[in-house]
């Protein structure tokens, strides 16, 4: 991969050219001027739609867009993705959560070595695990049917498939699968509350098995387990382990026949195509999983074969850009129109901001650009009624993508109509806005005094010009699913490369890892904490005092 700093490039000065006009016209003009508009910037892929026509650009913008992810050498940076290089510098990785979604024939060798064999092994070892417990051929110590799966994990072994559960609980199987992540022990405390240990699997999900969060609520969930009739040998009915570390899952009692393994060119944040997935499979069935993993796969062909101006992941990539660099937008929000996605913008925030929060480049020196964006949002209408209002009449830019399907899973009396309404109404309100004329005209008609008009009049005008995506598709099916997720995988990956850092690391977490470790053996001790600065001490000691 090229170390290319995207402001020295041809493309970069000619769209801060582009971007002196552009900032001038607003979303009505570019309209007015191509009636083609929707024609003109929108990619139809499979059953999605993408529409991208109410961004503020023109084809010259996309155009030089798509000229610096040339001279950013993005073509080759995908293909050394996608075959296994070591682009993972710092760590001395591939990054290949892609080959765990390869359905294709060629191999894809890592240290000389293919690696879809043994993908493949572990899939099969989930099918059939999977078959298993649901059929309840799996059996607890007691000879019950295994009834719920707690998945103990945290960041990327927990977000991305509570996200994808959530996301298809339309498909759920017959178990109840929870999640456990946080080291605040309410969080296992009041999942455990209901359950039975005669009946209850415990999936110990962690890429390294040594984050502390997962580690501690796996001992806990362990002692919770042993202190019922069961005995030391029946943890093999009861537990399993998803994890890089083989050593790691037997020195915690985890037979080596019950851990589905990974590997190290697995990123957490991209892991649930992985072994990581196994909650996924128990809650939708394997089948489904798998599906999810097809959808992906049929993203990854596109992204890596589709011209950059049909590319929707490079568009995405491209589009965001523009807003973060060129706009100076400071984050972006992800509103899906769908209920069921619930948790995609809290998976994002991961998936972004801990690929693309950087600001030292392949180079080694400090970036003098914005990289990453701010990731947030709620599902629609709900964040109608709370923070729109500063989108639509704020001061900040806040560049959105919009996602809803055609069909609903649940299509109760009109309220999918509705829903959609919402979501067209709100797009093309936050593009063209309402103009002083339309207002007055409006509250004329309401029968309101001149006196009246001239007072409300600025303060219910839009200006509009907010720029959004959208996504339209058929159903929220596993593949929708999985191709869904796999566009927004690569439109970071996309950013990381043409801002030219490391996308694949997360130094910043291992950071708080380690201070944590150090305060809390301070916490431990009942001596007077002096080796901080004053609030830091001042908080410690207060604590000490005030626990119970
Ligand atoms: O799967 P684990 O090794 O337990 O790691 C869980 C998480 O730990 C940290 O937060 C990392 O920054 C994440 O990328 C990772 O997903």
């Amino acid at each position: 991969m090229k170390n290319i700093n995207p402001t020295q490039t041809e493309a970069w000065k000619k769209l801060q050219t582009n971007f002196g006009e552009i900032k001038q016209s607003h979303l009505r003009d570019l309209f007015e001027q191509n009636q083609n508009r929707f024609q003109d910037f929108h990619v139809k892929f499979e059953d999605i739609l993408f529409d991208y026509s109410k961004n503020r650009m023109t084809e010259e913008t996309r155009d030089l867009l798509i000229q610096l992810a040339e001279e950013c050498d993005l073509k080759s940076a995908i293909n050394s993705m996608f075959s296994g290089e070591n682009i993972n510098q710092t760590e001395d990785r591939a990054v290949l959560h892609t080959a765990l979604r390869n359905f294709g024939d060629e191999p894809i060798l890592v240290d000389g070595e293919d690696v879809l064999p043994e993908v493949e092994k572990v899939r099969s070892q989930m099918k059939l695990f999977t078959a298993k417990v649901i059929s309840g051929a799996w059996k607890g110590f007691s000879g019950q049917p295994i009834t719920d799966v707690v998945n103990i994990g945290i960041g990327g072994s927990d977000l991305g498939p509570v996200m994808v559960m959530e996301a298809l609980k339309h498909y759920k199987s017959r178990l109840n699968v929870h999640f456990v992540s946080n080291i605040d022990g309410t969080h296992i405390s009041e999942t455990l509350k209901d359950l039975n240990p005669e009946t209850t699997l415990f999936i110990i999900a962690s890429k390294t098995f040594t984050t502390q969060e997962t580690m501690t609520n796996a001992q806990t969930a362990k002692d919770w387990f042993l202190n019922s009739e069961a005995k030391e040998t029946d943890v093999a009915k009861h537990f399993v382990a998803l994890s890089t570390n083989e050593e790691g899952v037997t020195a915690f009692g985890i037979d080596k026949a019950n851990m589905f393994e990974f590997w190290d060119w697995v990123g957490g944040r991209y892991s649930l195509w992985s072994a990581i997935g196994l909650s996924i499979s128990l809650a939708v069935g394997y089948d489904n999983f798998e599906k999810l993993l097809k959808g992906a796969y049929k993203t990854d062909v596109h992204f890596k074969e589709a011209e950059f101006n049909e590319n929707i992941p490079v568009l995405m990539g491209l589009i965001g850009i523009w807003y973060n660099n060129f706009f100076e937008a400071e984050s972006y929000a992800i509103l899906p129109y769908e209920q069921y996605l619930h948790r995609f913008s809290a998976y994002l925030q991961q998936g972004d901001m801990e690929s693309n929060g950087k600001s030292v480049d392949r180079n080694g020196d400090k970036v003098d650009y914005q990289t990453g964006p701010i990731i947030w949002g709620e599902p629609g209408t709900n964040g109608q009624h709370a923070f729109y209002q500063l989108i639509h009449q704020g001061t900040k830019m806040i560049p959105a993508d919009f996602l809803g399907a055609a069909e609903s899973h649940n299509p109760t009396g009109d309220h999918h109509v509705k829903l959609m309404a919402n979501f067209f109404a709100q797009t093309e309100a936050l593009a063209f806005g309402k103009t002083e004329d339309q207002v007055r005209d409006e509250l004329n008609k309401e029968g309101k005094s001149p006196e009246q008009i001239d007072f409300l009049t600025p303060y219910k005008v839009f200006e509009g010009n907010h720029p959004t995506n959208s996504f339209l598709y058929q159903k929220l099916t596993p593949e929708v699913l999985g191709s869904l997720i796999a566009m927004y995988e690569h439109k970071i990956f996309v950013q990381g490369v043409i801002w030219n850092i490391f996308s694949f690391d997360q130094w910043g977490v291992e950071l708080g890892k380690q201070l944590a470790k150090k305060v809390l053996n301070e916490l431990n001790s009942t001596d007077e904490e002096k080796s901080h600065d004053s609030s830091t001490n001042g908080l410690m000691n207060a604590f000490k005092q005030m626990r119970k």
